[in-house]
């Protein structure tokens, strides 16, 4: 039987960047992904996650393995939510400070990238190969290839980096004392676009993610280097007047785009056929712990998909393999079950924190930056960060611009919350805001953090 050193599933986003760690450590690589290699041909991922916002966690993972600079000319800055509201005015609200920007990437075009530098370095990396069962007594993988020829191969070690239905948590599954729980959410999404003006030039400002927030449902949009926008439609799946199950034809959906996305609406000439022929897709949230058995571990989306809602699960993801990397440069290669122990102790907690605050930034995008007073509660926090830049930190500031465990910012991020709450019942806070005593806010916060 066939046997490999390191067997890494899946060469989506994370196992790709994994795998270059590890080939950088002189280990013997080899990959199996179920897809074909789609490098040669023109990328085709219509109504399919297609681009993604690429933040410090990622970046710092990325520049570990030498690739940050490859990376970044195929990213579009998105410098702050521009907010669109139901008579197609918009206003901006920034991420952080100046400059300070989260980064549009073609899923695709980075999957590619990341492929292609797996293979210069020396992974192998065999596509239309599906793991179908893996015996974990044995570390044993049974692999299917086209002309399903099934092939037995055994491992040292398995990295499961096979996403949010991944094979190696299915086999983890049948252990005894496995925890597991996954949750779909009532909302599902489905892709559209805003495709170039007749100029050749984008359509909106290509520097912001736009919103229109409406309470139960919500539209965004990314820019793409080819001057389109991807548009992401988030609805209710049944219920209500504004759900999927209540767009049945072309009438529906115009009713409903002109009541309450017009702006966008005139911008999207292949709304219907877009709408009909595009998936829609559902959203879940999935836990589970413990993330190894023996020498196989969960990465990524199959230890911990989350809904995408803080644009976090690829930079939490990278952030996984950076840490994972550090911990192997620390104990070596020769020590995986303590290497695999470490890591998920350490990361469950932040994994678990991130899964929470993407739950919770899906009320804030759809509904609460419609809110004149949630720009006042930015500006607050903006000024208090600008003020005291190391007692106040805004909790988008702690998880996007900076590595503090996740975990952590959570925490201060809920104690600068109520104190936020406090501040904002003021009935002048309207007016008042800019000239409040903003010592005493930092002396709150020092407070509650010393209960
Ligand atoms: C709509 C949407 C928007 C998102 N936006 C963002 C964002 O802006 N920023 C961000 O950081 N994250 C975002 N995410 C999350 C991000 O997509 C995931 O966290 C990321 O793709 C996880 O990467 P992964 O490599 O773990 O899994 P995947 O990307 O799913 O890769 C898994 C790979 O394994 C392969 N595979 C699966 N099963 C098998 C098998 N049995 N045998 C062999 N191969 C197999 C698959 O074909 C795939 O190539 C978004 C997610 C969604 C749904
Ligand atoms: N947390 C979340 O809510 C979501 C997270 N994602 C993450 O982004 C990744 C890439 O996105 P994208 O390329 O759009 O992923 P896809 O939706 O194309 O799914 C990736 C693979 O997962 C399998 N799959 C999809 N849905 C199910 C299901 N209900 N039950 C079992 N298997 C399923 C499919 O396998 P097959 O080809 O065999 O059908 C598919 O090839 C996903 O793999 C996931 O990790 C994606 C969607 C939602
Ligand atoms: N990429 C996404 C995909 C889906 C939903 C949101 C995002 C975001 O990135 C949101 C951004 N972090 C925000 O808070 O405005």
């Amino acid at each position: 039987m066939k046997k490999n050193e390191i067997s890494i599933l899946g060469s989506g986003l994370i196992g790709s960047l994994l795998s270059i760690y590890l080939r950088k450590r002189d280990l013997n690589v080899t990959v199996y992904e179920k897809r074909a290699d789609n490098r040669n041909q023109e990328y085709k991922e219509e109504g399919r996650s297609i681009n993604m916002a690429l933040s410090d966690r990622g970046w710092k993972a990325l520049e570990k393995a030498g690739l940050k600079d490859k990376v970044l000319p195929l990213t579009i800055p998105m410098y702050g939510r521009k907010i669109h509201n139901e008579h197609g005015d918009t206003s901006f609200i920034p991420y952080g400070k100046e400059g300070q920007a989260i980064y549009s990437i073609s899923r695709g075009r980075f999957n590619q990238l990341l492929i292609n530098e797996a293979e210069k370095v020396g992974v192998k990396i065999n596509f239309e190969h599906r793991i179908e069962d893996i015996d974990l007594r044995f570390n044993e993988l049974t692999v299917s290839s086209p002309g399903n020829l099934l092939e037995k191969i055994s491992s040292e070690v398995i990295i499961g980096s096979d996403g949010a239905y991944s094979s190696l948590r299915n086999a983890m599954l049948k252990q005894v004392r496995f925890n597991y729980k996954q949750q779909y959410i009532s909302h599902g999404y489905k892709e559209l676009s805003i495709p170039p003006t007749e100029s050749g030039d984008f359509a909106m400002d290509p520097n912001a993610l736009h919103i229109w927030p409406r309470g139960s449902f919500m539209l965004i949009a990314l820019p793409n280097p080819d001057k389109s926008f991807t548009c992401t439609l988030f609805l209710p799946f049944e219920g209500g007047r504004v759900s999927f199950e209540n767009i049945r034809d072309e009438k529906d959906l115009k009713g409903i785009f002109k009541t309450y996305f017009d702006d966008a609406y005139q911008l999207m000439p292949q709304l219907a056929d877009q709408y009909f022929t595009n998936p829609t897709s559902a959203l879940i949230d999935i836990e589970c712990y413990p993330w190894m058995l023996n020498k196989a571990l969960l990465i990524g989306d199959a230890s911990h998909a989350m809904v995408p809602f803080y644009g976090q699960g690829m930079n939490c993801g990278f952030e996984d393999c950076y840490i994972l990397d550090n911990l192997i440069e620390k104990l070596g290669t020769t020590a995986w079950e303590l290497v695999f122990a470490k890591f998920q102790k350490i990361r469950k907690p932040d994994t678990d924190a991130i899964s929470q605050l993407a739950m919770e930034n899906f009320e804030e995008m759809k509904e609460q930056v419609a809110d004149p007073k949630f720009i006042i509660r930015k500006k607050i926090e903006a000024k208090l960060h600008q003020l005291f830049p190391k007692d106040w930190i805004p909790l988008y500031t702690m998880v996007t611009f900076s590595d503090m465990p996740y975990s952590e910012a959570y925490a201060l991020g809920k104690l600068q919350e109520k104190i936020m709450d406090r501040v904002m019942a003021d009935p002048l806070i309207t007016e008042n805001w800019d000239k409040m005593d903003y010592e005493d806010i930092i002396d709150q916060l020092d407070k509650a953090k010393a209960v």
